[in-house]
């Protein structure tokens, strides 16, 4: 490869470019309809998450029997268990030991029930019954008391518990999807499942561990209530599931109805909001009342919420209509139940005291049972949302950028990209083709070319940002794949034409491209300050480097997009990375801004051996450049320097003489158009 590049030819003086075959033409344009779709409506949502990744879940879900529900609840458990393990072992232990406690006392409390009913239902006069039956009333309340006291340990216990699952969920989920890699994204479904493991996942993981507990409780309490009326008389048993089953079946029914129903329901809300957004935000207030875009949005908006409104109608008067089938059959079960025990009494199988015990136990049973149901489809429900959650988390550890023992340089003699490809996910033309150039330490290369021609995704490519699917990027000979892909990006300085407007102090704003908030190098902020222009708005703030950039809070402090432009590139030029991508960093600047900044970045550099390459549509302020490269069709067709391109009469020259014309003296005499430079 040629050191001047690819394309041009000789060095960084005149440009004689390599013949190219030229990049395929897009088709030619139709004109498009009469009635425009503001976007994509329900039925397209729905039909996309069909495909997504939510079908995992939605097969598990719609297919849940009884059977599968409880099988699946141990496993949801353990999980829950162990998620509070980690958060808080000894709140855990004290959640797991006393609920277990709390079951013994009930179970306890039970049969000393039975054993009060034994006592007041023996022979004699009432006063002696009575006062027979009283230690055993003693007891009951002690157990009662004993259970009380549990059941308070175990809510304290819970609530110290509870926080630290989300808390740990949430830095966990957030550290991983600010790490993903960039073109993971990017990738529209991403935005699906991140939001939804955002909105719900870590809303159900802090509710499903409330209801883990209560779950556990009741199907302890049913297994207590299982034993005492085991040892009134086994045949007690069936009878008691036969009450309740039914309830269970139609909540599960209910469950998965709603589960379902809310995808679609998620997918309308995810729209809306989009309106909502736009309708309430700031920056986007101004064109929307000057293209008094209001009405079509309102009118949007109304479309979707009402399409929500529908839907949870049909939710609503669906799931009661389940409830009541359900409890019908559950009631006609509790009937036969209560029948069963009557012949029982009558058959003489059992003495009345113990009737009267199984009737006391029954009743806690479908207390217990009928709660258990309750909770558990709870529980099945959050926890395909939970599981969500954990499996978004799971897929952002593979997206995670490559670790590797080698470390980027922090001083580099050249990068090169070698006919590099890359192609955007879901596209089928590349964004960049066959891209071959060498960068060296301490010049200066300009990006130039028309709107989409790839000069952004070359630059995101040379930053580590993307990976190509095709060639390679080396750093001093060294593949940058083998590189560990964060210290390249430490290694990167990326000033954008629409940076970050963090709202963090004016300081802050600028020592964040070095990973820190808190730490900054006062010397080296002063100069990169100086060399954009930011020290004189930074000089202008009420509190200067202390003041806070952001409206939305108290004594915060707004810039124009110019003044934020200047942040930014401080920002860039405060890290002091051995590559400096300025990707259109001035076009919200005033001209004397714009020519500051060109300055300190073509003449003022804080690093000497910095690679600095500049992408602009202001082809004025690239001439000074070491080199230009023409970018067309995702294809570097023309490079070298100013007076190479111009002398080569190419693309270059044809744009630079465009914007020239427009900067000449007008001739009157013709009309107003510009006089011809000699
Ligand atoms: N995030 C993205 N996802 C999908 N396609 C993209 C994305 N970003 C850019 N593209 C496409 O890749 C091609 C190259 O875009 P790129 O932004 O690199 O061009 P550019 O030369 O920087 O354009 P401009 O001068 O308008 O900033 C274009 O066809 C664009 O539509």
């Amino acid at each position: 490869m040629s050191d001047a590049t690819d394309t041009s030819g000789t060095g960084a003086g005149a440009g004689v470019p390599a013949p190219r075959p030229a990049p395929p033409s897009p088709p030619p344009l139709s004109p498009p309809p009469a009635s425009i779709s503001a976007g994509p409506r329900d039925g397209d949502l729905t039909a996309e998450l069909e495909d997504a990744y939510w079908a995992v879940h939605d097969g598990a879900a719609a297919q849940a029997t009884v059977r599968e529900v409880l099988a699946r609840l141990p496993r949801i458990i353990a999980r829950i268990g162990r998620l509070a393990w980690r958060a808080d072992r000894g709140a855990t232990a004290t959640v797991v030991g006393c609920q277990l406690a709390s079951a013994a006392m009930s179970a306890f409390g039970l049969m000393a029930s039975v054993a009060v009913l034994r006592e007041l239902f023996a022979e004699g006069p009432t006063p002696d019954r009575v006062r027979a039956a009283v230690p055993q009333l003693l007891t009951v309340v002690g157990f009662l008391a004993a259970r009380a006291l549990l059941e308070a340990a175990v809510a304290v216990a819970q609530a110290r518990v509870t926080p630290k699952i989300r808390t740990a969920l949430e830095c966990e989920f957030l550290r991983l999807t600010a790490h993903v890699r960039l073109e993971a994204v990017e990738d529209a479904a991403w935005h699906d499942e991140v939001h939804r493991a955002n909105d719900r996942g870590l809303y159900f993981a802090r509710q499903i561990v409330g209801q883990v507990v209560s779950l556990a409780s009741a199907a302890l309490g049913i297994l207590g209530t299982a034993g005492v009326l085991g040892v009134l008389h086994p045949a007690l048993l069936p009878l008691l599931l036969l009450s309740v089953l039914p309830v269970g079946a139609a909540a599960v029914r209910g469950a998965r109805d709603r589960f379902r129903s809310f995808m679609r329901w998620n997918a309308l809300q995810r729209r809306v909001r989009v309106f909502s957004w736009l309708l309430l935000d700031v920056d986007a207030a101004a064109e929307l009342r000057s293209d008094t875009a209001q009405g079509a949005l309102l009118a949007e908006h109304r479309g979707l919420t009402t399409r929500i409104a529908e839907e949870d109608t049909r939710l609503g008067t669906h799931s009661a209509a389940l409830s009541l089938a359900g409890r019908t059959v559950g009631g006609l079960g509790t009937g036969i139940t209560y029948a069963a025990l009557g012949a029982m009494l009558i058959a003489g199988w059992l003495p009345l005291a113990a009737g009267a015990g199984a009737v006391l136990a029954i009743q806690a049973g479908q207390a217990s049972l009928t709660r258990l149901v309750d909770v558990a489809h709870l529980v099945y429900e959050h926890a395909l949302w939970v599981d969500d959650l954990l499996a978004v988390q799971e897929k952002c550890r593979r997206l995670l950028p490559r670790r590797s023992a080698l470390r980027a340089p922090d001083q580099v003699k050249t990068i090169s990209l070698e006919d590099v490809g890359f192609t955007y996910p879901g596209k089928d033309a590349p964004a960049l083709d066959g891209i071959s150039l060498r960068l060296h330490a301490g010049e200066t290369v300009a990006f130039v070319g028309l709107n989409g021609s790839g000069k952004s995704t070359c630059a995101k490519v040379l930053a580590g940002l993307y990976e190509p699917q095709r060639g390679t990027v080396r750093w001093d000979g060294t593949d940058v794949a083998e590189m560990d892909a964060e210290s390249v990006h430490a290694r990167v300085a990326c000033v954008l034409q629409d940076p970050l407007h963090l709202p963090f102090s004016a300081l802050a704003n600028l020592t964040v491209s070095t990973g820190t908030l808190t730490e900054a190098d006062p010397q080296r902020v002063l100069d990169a300050a100086r060399a954009a222009g930011a020290d004189q708005v930074v000089a202008a703030l009420p509190g200067q480097w202390e003041t806070l950039l952001s409206k939305r809070f108290r004594g915060g402090q707004e810039l124009s997009g110019g003044q934020w432009a200047k942040i930014a590139v401080a920002r860039g030029l405060y890290k002091k990375a051995p590559l400096l991508l300025l990707d259109e960093p001035t076009a919200s600047m005033d001209p004397p801004s714009e020519h500051a900044v060109y300055e300190a970045v073509l003449r003022g550099r804080l690093r000497e051996d910095q690679i600095t390459v500049l992408i602009s549509h202001r082809l004025a302020s690239v001439v000074d450049c070491d080199r230009i490269f023409v970018f067309d069709r995702g294809r570097v067709t023309e490079s070298g320097s100013h007076d190479s391109l111009m002398a080569l009469g190419g693309a270059y020259a044809s744009m630079f003489t465009l914007q020239a014309g427009g900067y000449r003296p007008r001739d009157t005499t013709t009309g107003g158009t510009p006089k011809e430079t000699p």
